[in-house]
């Protein structure tokens, strides 16, 4: 088992990472948390494959479960469906003393983080990702959202789980869009702090050898988050890097309704064309945009800005979290493994889209 400290003023949690770690998840669940109850929170995909396995290992260790099943999908990750997961969770009457469990990919751990964060004030989570997005990286860090219909993540917090198990054998189950859409956001830290990591990914040669080097492959990028995490908590400077791609990506999955583009397909488009741009501003190191190209191709991901006006983009880029006033920091490459934040005026943002 490989184990991540997570060291923070307010906070300190780790990070597990084990195959198989889910069928142990009653006995480690112990030896962090004394009380009998705990929700789960999780889409029914997930619940079909894993729901009845994860209450029968928490039943063994004395738990009183109560499983919360929301819809799949990005649509999900709502003030309504917080709402609805609020009623449900004052039926089983959770107090602060009781636990969460976050039990799905990136949106039901944005939701479920969040509903844990405001109900009563703040009810204990714990993270157990099953996409390789989540295991990568949402379920570190403790951003936890939810969209509202003008654009993503506009409601949230920073709170962090009581810990984070992943297992890398639910990864099995998954459908090979998602290992993609999860494979955007590995490319990102390889882009961003990692060369060798981008350069290993380009070397890997079919999804035998992938799955493979998967273990090692969340470890590096959990280490990466984690390290950022731990120097800027709130999101002030340098965990800005960890946006790298999204400003555009952000515009593109709510421009098509969340139904066309998933987020790391979202992010694949935006650290391409923002690196395009600042490649022919000779911010960044020739041939960059093209390496970023080659790779979002060998791991079936889009790159082409699609077809919406530019207006749309920079409608949405009025909702950057990196926005300051009239100025706003975007994040681009020197060249890969070497990421910046720059500081610009907002209105000339349309030159890097
Ligand atoms: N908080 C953060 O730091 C952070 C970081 C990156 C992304 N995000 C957010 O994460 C979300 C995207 O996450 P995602 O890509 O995991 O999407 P998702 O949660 O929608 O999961 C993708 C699909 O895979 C299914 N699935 C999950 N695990 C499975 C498994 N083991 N086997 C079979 N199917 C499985 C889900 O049911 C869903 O259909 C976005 O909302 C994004 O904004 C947050
Ligand atoms: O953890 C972070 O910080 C990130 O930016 C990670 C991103 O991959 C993630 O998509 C995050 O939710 C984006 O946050 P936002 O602040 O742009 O909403
Ligand atoms: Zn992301």
């Amino acid at each position: 088992m490989k184990i991540l400290e997570v060291n923070l003023p307010q906070k300190k949690y780790s990070i597990l990472i084990e195959k198989g770690i889910l069928n142990n998840i009653g006995k480690e669940i112990r030896k962090i948390y004394k009380n009998k109850k705990i929700a789960i929170i999780t889409d029914s995909n997930v619940e079909g494959l894993y729901g009845e396995k994860i209450i029968e290992i928490l039943n063994k260790y004395d738990f009183q479960t109560k499983t919360i099943v929301i819809e799949p999908g990005e649509k999900s990750k709502s003030l309504h469906s917080a709402e609805e997961i609020y009623e449900e969770l004052l039926d089983f009457e959770i107090t602060r003393g009781d636990m969460i469990i976050a039990f799905g990919g990136g949106v039901v751990g944005d939701l479920a983080g969040f509903v844990a964060s405001t109900l009563l004030r703040g009810i204990p989570f714990i993270q157990i990702p099953t996409s390789l997005l989540a295991q990568i990286d949402s379920s570190v860090g403790g951003k936890v959202a939810v969209n509202l219909p003008r654009g993503k993540n506009l409601v949230g917090s920073f709170y962090h789980p009581e810990a984070v198990f992943i297992d890398p054998d639910l990864l099995k189950t998954l459908d090979k869009r998602f290992l993609y859409d999860g494979m955007a956001e590995v490319i990102k830290y390889g882009c961003i702090r990692d060369k060798e990591l981008f350069e290993r990914l380009m070397t890997i040669e079919n999804e035998e050898e992938l799955s493979n080097n998967m273990e090692e492959i969340i470890l590096k990028c959990c280490t990466v988050k984690r390290d950022i995490v731990q120097r800027d908590e709130k999101d002030n400077g340098e965990r800005m890097l960890l946006n790298f791609g999204h400003t555009i990506g952000h515009g593109v999955e709510k421009s098509f309704g969340y139904k066309t583009y998933t987020h790391g397909e979202g992010v694949a488009i935006g650290m391409y064309n923002i690196t395009r741009r600042s490649v022919e501003m000779n911010i960044t190191k020739d041939k960059t945009s093209d390496l970023i190209k080659r790779i979002l191709i060998k791991y079936n991901l889009p790159c082409e800005m699609p077809d919406i006006e530019k207006e749309e983009i920079i409608n949405a880029v009025k909702l950057d979290k990196k926005n300051k006033g009239d100025r706003m920091n975007i994040v681009l490459l020197k060249e890969i493994g070497n990421a910046f934040i720059k500081n610009i005026d907002r209105k000339d943002v349309k030159l890097y889209i």
